[in-house]
């Protein structure tokens, strides 16, 4: 492949956002669509469409006829998948979590770092304009020192989307590993590293073995304090997806899902409504405010991200965004939650949890 050839992926798994990869890849000037992987024979359509080859398995899939893979099957599998991908010396993005436990996780990333492969995670709402800026305005302590933030990931998953998937309705497939890790990701990126994590777990909703519900407390090595209700059970404008209109499975409300308090302001996220003392003094509880919105571009993370993958794939970019690592302690802190929920004991994190662009 000479610098300017697009680069020949495969998309495995044409799920719910493996079918979003596909589509993008497709339309994306960086890339050809070579394969998609997927058990499902109905897919071959879909292959059509897109102009490239179907298979069943990654198995019938040569390595020579791509250059990149997109992985986007079941938690479980991104490690075979992934470990796959590497013998053929793709470059991979592998979907979040980068993998269904720590271990696993582990050997993923381990082994890509010894081949000196690229591996991306699949973290995209860090493209959002929306993220670099509120990193920004907290790094500058532009609104003073952060104090505080409470975050609200709720919505109602249709009957549908557990009847499409019988995997999210065990262990690996709930709201903490298949959303909250986002949150995650983005209080690590924004909030820096964790030292306890309190957390309850309900499944009162659905009665299933996972959890369709959870109330987080984590408190960050700087003092920062967040809260953080989750659920996938509940009707509710409140969402990262929601307020920033990022996947057309989630009907857009402009409403933003995140509250960030500092000692001279604070700020909605990912939405930017900026609330400051009415008279650009340091205010307090007596004095009126006043709030202003920072607009941010509109953009799609997926596109960006294959973007980044290209960049990344071609040398031009020295780091992936979100490394391999970056994804383990996304998911370190997910573990943190549910052993603190488990044992009905505050979790005290090592301080490995913390990603690279942290204030
Ligand atoms: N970044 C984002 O916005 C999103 C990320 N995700 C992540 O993406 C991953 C997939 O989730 P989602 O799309 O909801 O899942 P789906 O169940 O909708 O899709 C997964 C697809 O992969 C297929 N599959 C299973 N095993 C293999 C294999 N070994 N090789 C090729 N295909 C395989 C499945 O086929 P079959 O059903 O026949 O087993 C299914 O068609 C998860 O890791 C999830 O966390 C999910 C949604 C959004
Ligand atoms: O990763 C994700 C898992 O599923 C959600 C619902 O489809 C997505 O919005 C989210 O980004």
């Amino acid at each position: 492949m000479s610098r300017n050839d697009p680069i020949r992926l495969v998309v495995i798994g044409a799920g719910l956002v493996g079918q979003r990869h596909a589509r993008h890849a497709f339309s994306h000037q960086d890339f050809d669509l070579a394969w998609i992987v997927d058990p499902n024979e109905a897919r071959q359509e879909m292959a059509q469409q897109l102009e490239c080859r179907w298979a069943a398995s990654l198995e019938d899939v040569p390595a020579g006829d791509c250059d990149a893979a997109i992985i986007a099957t079941p938690n479980a599998d991104h490690l075979p998948s992934g470990l796959t991908c590497l013998a053929r010396n793709w470059a991979t993005l592998v979907e979040k979590p980068v993998a269904e436990t720590i271990a696993s996780g582990e050997k993923l990333v381990s082994a890509f770092e010894v081949a000196g492969l690229p591996l991306l995670v699949g973290h995209h709402r860090r493209y959002h304009p929306s993220f670099d800026k509120a990193n920004e305005m907290i790094s500058s302590a532009a609104l003073g020192p952060l104090i505080s933030a409470s975050l609200i990931w709720a919505v109602r998953k249709p009957d549908s989307y557990f009847k499409a998937g019988a995997w999210r309705r065990d262990s690996d497939g709930g709201p903490l590993l298949i959303n909250f890790i986002h949150e995650a990701d983005l209080m690590l990126g924004l909030f820096g590293p964790v030292d306890e994590v309190q957390a309850m777990v309900s499944s009162h909703a659905r009665g299933s073995t996972v959890e369709d519900s959870a109330a987080i407390l984590v408190r960050f090595a700087s003092g920062v304090i967040a809260t953080v209700m989750l659920t996938d059970a509940a009707l509710s404008p409140w969402s990262f997806e929601g307020a920033s209109g990022e996947n057309p499975t989630i009907a857009e409300t402009g409403i933003s899902s995140w509250r960030i308090g500092c000692t001279a302001g604070s700020f909605e996220f990912p939405g930017l409504r900026v609330w400051t003392d009415a008279q650009g003094d340091e205010g307090d509880w007596s004095r009126p405010l006043k709030d202003e919105t920072i607009e941010t571009a509109k953009v799609d993370p997926l596109h960006e991200q294959l973007t980044h993958f290209a960049q990344l794939i071609r040398g031009q970019v020295d780091k992936p965004k979100i490394s391999g690592r970056d994804g383990l302690e996304a998911l370190r802190l997910v573990e943190a939650v549910r052993t603190a929920a488990r044992t009905g004991q505050p979790y005290f994190v090592d301080q490995t949890l913390s990603t690279s662009n942290a204030v």
